[in-house]
C-alpha cells in the first residue's frame, strides 16, 4: 500500500550505493548509448530527434535480428532444428515490433521533414550495412552493394562473409536433403554469393511435406516459420515505403536513388519463392 502522499517507501534492503557495484546504467553502458543521438541540424530541429531514434532503435533491433538468425543458420547446419525455430520465432516478434513502430516516424509531417532533410547530405539507409546483412542472411545476396561500404572497413568485412556463407534457406535446404528429402541436387551445391533464384524443381519437394504434414510435421512447421519470416519482412518494406510517400512525395531520394520507385521494385524481391510457389499447387492433381 502506496502512504497518503502517493509515494512508495523503499524497501528496507534496496541498494543505493553503486561505488563499488554494477549499476543498470553502467552494465548497459547508457553513457555512451544516450550520447549517440547528435542531431546535424542548425539550428536544431525539434524533429531531428525522433528522426535519429527510430533509426537507432531500428538498428539495435536489427542487430538482434542478425545475432538471431545467424545462430537459426548455424543450429539448422547442426541439424538442430527445434533451437533455430525457437530463433526465427523471436525473430518474429522482432519484426513486428519494426513494422509497428513506422506509426511514429508517421507523426513526421513533410512540412517538418523538409526543414532538415537538407542538412542529412547524401546519408540514407540504403547505407544499413545491418539492413544488408539481412538480407544476405535470408538469401537475397548481391555483390554490388558491398561497393558502398568501400569506406567502412568492418561493414564491408561482415558483409563479404556474408555473401560467401550459405544463406538461412540454403542450410534449410541441405537439411532437408539430409533428412531424405528430394532437393534437387544443383541448389546444395550453388553458388551461394548469388541470390537464390525460383527453382521450380524444389516445389514438388515443399508440396510433399504440405500434403503429407503430419508425416513431416517439423518441417512443415519450419517451412511456416520461414513464410511468416518472408511476409514480415515485406510488410516492413510496405510502411517504409508507405511513410516514404507520404514524407517526401516522389522526391529523389538522399542516396541518389528515383525514391518510392527504387523502394517499389524491393517488393518484388523474394527470399523463399518456392515456399510461396507450392500454394498453388496443394490440392491440385500432382
Ligand atoms: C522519413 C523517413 C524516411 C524516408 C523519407 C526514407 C527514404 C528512403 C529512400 C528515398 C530510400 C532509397 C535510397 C535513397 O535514394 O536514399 C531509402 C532506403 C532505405 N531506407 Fe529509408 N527513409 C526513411 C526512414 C527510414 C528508416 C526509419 C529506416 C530504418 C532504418 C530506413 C531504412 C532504409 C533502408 C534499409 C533503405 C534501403 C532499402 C532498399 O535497399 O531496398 N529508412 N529510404
Ligand atoms: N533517404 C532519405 C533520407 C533518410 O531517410 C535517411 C537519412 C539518413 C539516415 C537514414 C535515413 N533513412 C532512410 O533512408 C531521403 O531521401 O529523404
Amino acid at each position: 500500500m502506496v502512504d497518503g502522499d502517493n509515494t512508495r517507501e523503499f524497501d528496507p534492503d534496496i541498494v543505493t550505493d553503486f561505488r563499488e557495484r554494477m549499476s543498470y546504467g553502467s552494465y548497459l553502458d547508457l553513457g555512451t548509448l544516450l550520447s549517440a543521438q547528435r542531431p546535424v541540424s542548425r539550428p536544431p530541429h525539434h524533429d531531428e530527434l525522433l528522426f535519429i531514434i527510430q533509426h537507432q532503435t531500428t538498428e539495435l533491433w536489427l542487430k538482434l535480428v542478425l545475432h538471431e538468425l545467424e545462430s537459426a543458420r548455424d543450429l539448422l547446419r547442426a541439424d538442430d532444428l527445434s533451437p533455430a525455430l525457437k530463433r526465427i520465432a523471436r525473430v518474429k516478434h522482432i519484426q513486428r515490433t519494426l513494422t509497428e513502430q513506422w506509426s511514429v516516424l508517421a507523426t513526421l509531417t513533410p512540412t517538418e521533414y523538409a526543414e532538415f532533410r537538407g542538412f542529412l547530405g547524401n546519408s540514407s539507409g540504403f547505407q544499413s550495412y545491418q539492413y544488408r546483412a539481412v538480407e544476405f542472411v535470408l538469401g537475397n545476396k548481391n555483390r554490388r552493394m558491398l561497393s558502398v561500404f568501400e569506406s567502412d572497413p568492418a561493414a564491408h568485412a561482415l558483409l563479404a562473409e556474408l555473401l560467401e556463407a550459405p544463406s538461412i534457406y540454403d542450410e534449410f535446404l541441405r537439411y532437408l536433403a539430409r533428412a531424405g528429402f528430394a532437393v534437387p541436387p544443383a541448389l546444395l551445391e550453388r553458388d551461394v554469393t548469388q541470390a537464390h533464384v525460383f527453382a521450380p524443381e524444389l516445389v514438388p519437394v515443399f508440396r510433399e511435406i504440405y500434403e503429407h504434414a503430419a508425416d513431416h510435421w517439423r518441417e512443415y512447421e519450419a517451412c511456416e516459420e520461414f513464410v511468416d519470416l518472408e511476409d514480415n519482412f515485406q510488410l516492413w518494406r510496405f510502411r517504409h515505403l508507405k511513410t516514404v510517400q507520404r514524407t517526401i512525395g516522389m522526391k529523389t531520394g538522399t542516396g541518389g536513388s528515383t525514391g518510392a520507385g527504387f523502394l517499389q521494385k524491393a517488393l518484388e524481391l523474394t527470399f523463399f519463392p518456392e515456399l510461396y510457389a507450392v500454394r498453388t499447387e496443394i490440392g491440385t492433381p500432382a
